[in-house]
């Protein structure tokens, strides 16, 4: 399906609330600290100082960031459906929580949708133990979050700049909330804005604004990407919605909705991937799994082993990757399969107030 290409428009929701907020700031990058052994003797000395001028620092960051996410709360909060929270690693999290009981959050490290539950309590989306780890530590941000619904952009990857760009590793600021009038049956949303900074400028040098909607549509949830040219000269894109979805065993889950699709399979080599035709109605897996499958239909389905699965549709993501990293990943490979809407094999072309547009949407169903 084509990308759509649209003039500029107003990007921010018709429903909105509030007027816009921050504009996004770049994460100062972290250089690794070298290991204990690896510190002069006289640095290793000073450890406790250090240790606790560290510590004052966390302290002094978390105090900042509670008060900023107060801030937050106080002019985007919604009573009953929308709130500001201190979310995983303690950062700013915006929290959807529908009327049927299911809810939704969504970190504004990275734009990344951390959590949705079905109004059961389940959680459908996956966040590896890794990930969780960094989370906790002091410095939340030093990598960006490998589960849930990370984003690729403005590459998917393998490419010319870090795997999956660098929207996964910047802060995102609110542009809007909203809620439908309805008061038994609102669909709470949230748009989060990113714009190019300094920090993406040296990665990729152009001008640009990505609005993302997320909201929840009873127990569906539902995300519309914009992304929009502000420069004077023409750019290029790729990207990904990363979805990571819990099953129950990588052995008993099967992706349905992909035979007869052309795919890539970049097991062996990602740069230089063989290209296959899918021939099973029902991808399963038992070894590493990384296709890109091309020109993908708009409906895919992952049958998660529980007797559930996840139906995903999208609209002008025109590929659709599975990946499983099996045993690379030793500890958790049995507990996720990522499922992601891309456009990555015909790269989006915007012109100076071009926009591009996309939807996607998961809903759960009983098998
Ligand atoms: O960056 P993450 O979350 O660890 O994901 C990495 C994987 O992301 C997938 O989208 C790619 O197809 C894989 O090739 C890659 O290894």
């Amino acid at each position: 399906m084509a990308a759509t290409l649209c003039a500029a428009a107003p990007l921010s929701s018709v429903r909105s609330r509030a007027p816009c907020h921050s504009a996004a700031a770049a994460v100062p990058r972290h250089p690794a600290r070298p290991a204990a052994w690896a510190r002069p003797a006289v640095q290793r000395q000073q450890r406790g100082t250090a240790a606790s001028a560290r510590r004052m620092r966390v302290q002094a960051a978390a105090a900042s960031t509670a008060a900023e996410i107060q801030e937050l709360d106080k002019e985007f909060g919604i009573d009953g459906c929308v709130e500001v929270v201190a979310g995983l690693g303690g950062l700013p999290t915006v929290r959807l929580t529908h009327a049927c009981g299911s809810s939704t959050e969504v970190s504004l490290f990275g734009g990344c949708i951390t959590s949705w539950k079905q109004a059961s309590g389940d959680e459908v989306l996956y966040l590896r133990p890794d990930a969780l780890q960094i989370l906790q530590s002091d410095n939340p941000k030093s990598k960006p979050i490998s589960g849930g619904i990370p984003h690729c952009f403005p590459q998917f990857g393998p490419g010319a700049m870090q795997q999956h760009g660098f929207a996964r590793n910047v802060d995102w600021s609110i542009a809007t909330t909203s809620a439908d009038p309805q008061p038994d049956d609102r669909d709470p949303e949230v748009t989060l804005l990113l714009e190019d900074s300094e920090y993406s400028r040296a990665m990729w040098p152009h001008k640009f604004k990505v609005a993302y909607s997320v909201a929840l549509h009873g127990e569906l949830l539902r995300v519309d990407m914009r992304v929009l040219n502000t420069d004077d000269k023409p750019f290029e894109f790729t990207m990904a919605l990363h979805t990571y979805i819990e099953v129950a065993d990588v052995e008993d889950a099967a992706v349905r909705g992909l035979k007869g699709l052309e795919y890539l399979d970049k097991t062996v080599d990602p740069a230089n991937p063989a290209r296959k035709t899918e021939e099973r109605e029902e991808v399963t897996f038992s070894g590493p799994t990384d296709s890109v499958y091309l020109k993908a239909r708009d409906h895919v389905e992952l049958d998660v082993g529980t007797g559930a699965a996840v139906a995903i549709t999208s609209n002008h993501l025109n590929d659709v990757v599975v990946w499983s990293p099996w045993t690379a990943m030793p500890d958790f490979y049995k507990h996720f399969v990522c499922v992601e809407n891309a456009q990555f094999s015909s790269p989006v072309a915007l012109a100076p107030g071009e926009f591009w547009r996309s939807q996607c949407e998961w809903a759960v169903r009983d098998l």
